[in-house]
């Protein structure tokens, strides 16, 4: 994996970059749609392609091995084959899934037994085993298996899971860089920094994912339920830390609003089930504010979704039609707001990217920022 730098802005740290993989490049800042099992959830991989244009999807290694599994995986030669998605991908180690999604039995210095969320069979995931199975996915980037520190914590938690993180990182390491792709495609592992909401902590987590030198890294722990001051203050001290010619990746990020303050602390990568899931609840995301489709307002509405957006979806179906779809509980109106929150997603970060290569990136995302959180 390689990383380049187009531009930088002089008023932030914000910046423009390219990330090539061996499926292909993308352009930073940029917005990974979240495909957890394997599909990003009612949306057909050509509309990925064709209709917003998705350079990179998210998988979860806890998800991807609970099912179909590793053995239908390995037969299927990968994750892009088994879906059909020959751009690249990246999945998530499970450090965070298992907490949020399964009962968690205990969490060792071994690794984590937890018992699946499907149908109460036990599990262990250590280190080594996360980095076994995101080979056998064979996603483009993986995730270092973590310890995601609970929101909130007290110091004392978030000192000694940091540690066991970054032991775990030393573990990670070891053997991903004692094994090799499964299917001939280069694999990168990015480490995730820690800490919690204590400064010196992510101070020294920062320190610590630096020094191991991996090609990107990854910053974790924050979109817990802290507030937005706290992960803008903490995103901030890891990023004037981690290496400046590596791409930062800010793990479960955000809302429009936190991914323009982010970019502009020095974030390049994003992803968040946001877009997808509240799309699926009716809450579509505009360049003039959020929209609740369900709202009475709009019944009669026969305007199109977003009469200035390229996406074919947002100019044939008005906010009547998507209003109707949403209440009559029809499968199109979550295939249509999922597409257009995605395809706003990446026309954000899109338009993020050519204004800090115009230089006019912060005027911009002042303006938009007072503008994105309107409830029109
Ligand atoms: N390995 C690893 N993965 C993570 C994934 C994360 N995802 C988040 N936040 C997502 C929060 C989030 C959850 C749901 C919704 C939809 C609301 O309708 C929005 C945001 N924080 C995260 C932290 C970590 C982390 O430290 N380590």
């Amino acid at each position: 994996m390689k990383f380049s730098l187009q531009a930088k802005d002089i008023h932030s740290k914000a910046r423009a970059g390219t990330v090539t993989t061996d499926h292909g490049e993308i352009q930073t800042p940029i917005f990974m749609p979240v495909g957890t099992a394997g599909t990003v959830k009612a949306v057909h991989q050509r509309e990925l392609k064709q209709d917003i244009d998705a350079k990179i999807i998210l998988g979860n290694t806890y998800h991807l091995y609970l099912r179909p599994g590793l053995e239908i995986l390995e037969k299927a030669g990968g994750l892009h084959k088994f879906i059909g998605w020959d751009r690249p991908i990246l999945t998530d180690s499970g450090g965070y899934q298992v907490y949020s999604l399964s009962k968690v039995r205990k969490i060792k210095e071994e690794g984590v037994t937890f018992n699946s969320h499907i149908d109460g069979s036990k599990h262990l995931f250590t280190p080594e085993i996360a980095m076994d199975i995101q080979r056998t996915i064979g996603a483009d980037i993986i995730m270092a298996f973590d310890e995601c520190t609970p929101y909130p914590c007290d110091y004392k938690y978030a000192a000694s899971s940091i540690n066991m993180t970054h032991r775990w990182l030393k573990r990670c390491c070891a053997r991903f860089d004692s094994t090799e792709p499964k299917y001939g495609f280069n694999q990168t592992l990015f480490p995730i920094v820690q800490g919690s909401v204590y400064k010196d902590l992510r101070v020294k987590s920062a320190e610590f994912i630096a020094s191991m030198e991996r090609e990107g890294n990854a910053i974790g722990g924050l979109s817990v339920g802290e507030p937005a001051e706290e992960m803008y203050g903490m995103t901030e001290v890891v990023c004037d830390i981690l290496p400046y010619e590596k791409p930062r990746y800010l793990m479960g990020v955000g809302t429009p609003i936190n991914i323009l303050e982010n970019i502009a602390l020095g974030v390049d990568m994003f992803d968040c089930v946001m877009p997808t899931r509240n799309a699926r609840n009716g809450m579509l995301f505009t360049r003039n504010g959020i929209i609740n489709i369900g709202n009475k307002k709009w019944a009669d509405d026969l305007s199109p979704i977003d009469a200035e957006s390229d996406l074919h979806a947002d100019q044939v179906y008005s906010k009547a039609y998507l209003r109707h779809l949403m209440h009559s509980k029809e499968m199109l109106g979550a295939q249509i707001a999922t597409l257009h929150n995605l395809h706003f997603y990446l026309w954000l970060v899109k338009e993020a990217r050519e204004k800090i290569i115009s230089g006019e990136f912060y005027a911009w995302k002042n303006k938009m920022v007072t503008i994105l959180g309107n409830k029109l």
